[in-house]
């Protein structure tokens, strides 16, 4: 016999005070913003700066960070293919449920799979999903290796690394992409400026 409940004996609860209510008394609107990329492309970066923009603004944000979920909610996951799918599964309905709180969700994981972010996107009511890509190259991100992880995937000591002997699918329909400009990357401020820019004329900062 199957351990899952029976789904026909399982009822959604309603309560009084909404979506609309808690977005009111913050005066913004819930969202999730999914930032992707290789690791070492400056995706906490962006999360921790744009955070703290938005703190400085007045506006409730939470950041859900791949490898800090990876310490609790996402412990027994690994980094095969399987687990990565439900590490983002999780972390999709997990931000959901921010973005239902009227919080503006930051959640920050290199979710390699097309697939798996656009299940995470169709979650959500349309146009509160803005997918983010931190489109730096490959060297950029190896020649940064702040946790030396690409030196020791290179080495062959790390198995199934992104970008190394692991895929990573660029997104085909982000709402904003990051990346370089002449050979420079944009500073942290900047890559928060266009976030922000973003949520802001979308409507997001009011409620
Ligand atoms: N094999 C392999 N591949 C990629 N990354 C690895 C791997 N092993 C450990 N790490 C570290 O785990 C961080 C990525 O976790 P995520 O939960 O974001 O990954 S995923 O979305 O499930 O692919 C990632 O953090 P970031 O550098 O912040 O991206 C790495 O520090
Ligand atoms: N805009 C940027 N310009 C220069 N260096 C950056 C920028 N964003 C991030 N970095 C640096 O790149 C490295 C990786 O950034 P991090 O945010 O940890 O990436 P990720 O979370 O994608 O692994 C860090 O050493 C960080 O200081």
């Amino acid at each position: 016999m199957s351990s899952l409940g029976n789904p026909a004996n399982i009822f959604w609860q309603e309560c009084s005070v909404g979506k609309s209510d808690r977005q009111k008394l913050l005066n913004q609107k819930g969202c999730v913003v999914w930032i992707t990329g290789l690791s070492g492309s400056g995706k906490s970066t962006l999360a921790c700066t744009l955070d703290r923009e938005l703190h400085s603004r007045g506006k409730l944000s939470y950041i859900l960070d791949g490898d800090n979920l990876r310490h609790g909610l996402n412990k027994d996951l690994s980094f095969k293919a399987e687990d990565r799918v439900e590490n983002i599964r999780r972390v999709g309905e997990v931000a959901k449920l921010f973005a239902d709180a009227g919080l503006i969700c930051i959640a920050s994981l290199i979710s390699p799979y097309g697939k798996d972010r656009d299940s995470c996107r169709a979650l959500l009511p349309n146009k509160n999903f803005i997918e983010v890509y931190m489109n730096m190259p490959l060297e950029v991100c190896e020649a940064r290796d702040p946790k030396g992880l690409y030196k020791l995937a290179r080495a062959g000591k790390i198995k199934g690394f992104t970008g190394i002997d692991d895929p990573y699918e660029p997104p085909l329909n982000c709402e904003i992409e990051i990346k370089q400009e002449n050979g420079i990357c944009p500073p942290p401020s900047a890559m928060a400026g266009q976030v922000v820019s973003y949520l802001n004329v979308q409507g997001f900062l009011h409620e």
